[in-house]
């Protein structure tokens, strides 16, 4: 995937303001085909408008937007099949009824999926013959994102797919992105909560002020510089000179409360391996073993000084 082919979604020092505020400054982004890319940061970060340049509902002030190799605003018409798209807050028609909603784009498309089983998977069986205006905002969100699938597109734009949805809902949502990855379906997406990027994305992008302030693989951006601590419970008053002499170099466990014990610094296999094989070897049973290790959270923290509302 990261051979020869060409990045589906392309952006080079894409720079575009409102104003005297400068939304997105300079952002350069590539996503590969068939990757799911979240874009992370704050309320204002700028990543709705980053995707609305990449939808070709706005142009850039300067920089270049490639989607599927096309440029969004020119080749709208010949992209427009191949991408679906959910907006944040959906936008249906109030009177039409879920159903049929889906039913009538569903007509448009050369080759769609089946609206029922969309339907089904998504949890809207129940109210398919609800009016727009009459489902929860989870609903609507639901309906939004089938309306954005259902012409099966080779690349989806899902702006906060899951806002305002309840953990049931959120669920069957991320289940289905899931599903798309497996279809070979590029995502980006957007969100403001960790749990979201950390579940979904094969890459994330962290943007603060319209610039992209880290990138990686979830692991990559919680790994890089992190400080883990492993904690177990066990008899109290261990020799715990001797299990620091089978950690690695420059561990120091500790025994924080009777009982407790703590061990800091980045916690690997082999970390995890030689506590439990000194606790085997001096008939001790470990309970409670817990590894800690840093969050997106604590990464966005350190970056922009600032804490991420979910
Ligand atoms: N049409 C517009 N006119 C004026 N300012 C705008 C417009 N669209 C966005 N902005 C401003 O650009 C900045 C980036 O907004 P944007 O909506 O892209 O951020 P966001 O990261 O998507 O935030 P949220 O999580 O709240 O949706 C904000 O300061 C916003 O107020």
């Amino acid at each position: 995937m990261t051979g020869l082919a060409p990045p589906a979604v392309q952006l080079d020092v894409v720079v575009k303001s409102f104003g005297p505020v400068t939304a997105v400054d300079g952002l350069e982004l590539s996503v590969p085909t068939g990757r799911i890319l979240a874009l992370l940061g704050p309320n204002g970060a700028g990543k709705t408008t980053t995707v609305e340049m990449c939808e070709g509902f706005t142009r850039p002030d300067s920089g270049t937007v490639r989607v599927l190799g096309l440029d969004p605003v020119t080749d709208a018409a010949t992209l427009r099949p191949r991408i679906g798209v959910m907006l944040q807050g959906g936008g249906g028609y109030p009177g039409a009824r879920a159903g049929e909603t889906l039913q009538l784009i569903a007509a448009y498309a050369r080759n769609p999926l089946d609206p029922e089983w969309l339907l089904h998977t998504l949890g809207l069986d129940e109210v398919r013959n609800t009016a727009y205006r009459r489902l929860s905002g989870g609903q609507q969100q639901r309906l939004a994102l089938a309306c954005a699938l259902v012409g099966r597109p080779e690349l989806v734009f899902l702006d906060e797919p899951t806002a305002g949805m309840d953990a049931q809902a959120r669920h069957l949502v991320w289940d289905l992105i899931d599903s798309l990855r497996r279809d070979g379906v590029t995502v980006v997406l957007t969100t403001h909560t960790m749990e979201e990027a950390e579940q979904l994305a094969d890459q994330l992008v962290i943007i603060d002020h319209g610039r992209q302030v880290a990138a990686g693989t979830p692991a990559e951006l919680t790994r890089h510089g992190a400080e883990g601590q492993l904690r177990f419970s066990a008899p109290p008053q261990l020799d715990l000179s001797l299990l620091a002499a089978v950690l690695p170099e420059g561990y120091q466990p500790q025994e924080t409360t009777p009982g407790t014990y703590l061990i800091e610094g980045e916690i690997d296999p082999q970390v995890m391996a030689a506590v439990t094989a000194w606790c085997a070897r001096i008939g001790v049973l470990a309970t409670d073993l817990r590894v800690d290790r840093r969050s997106l959270e604590d990464v966005f923290l350190e970056l922009t000084g600032r804490e991420l509302r979910g």
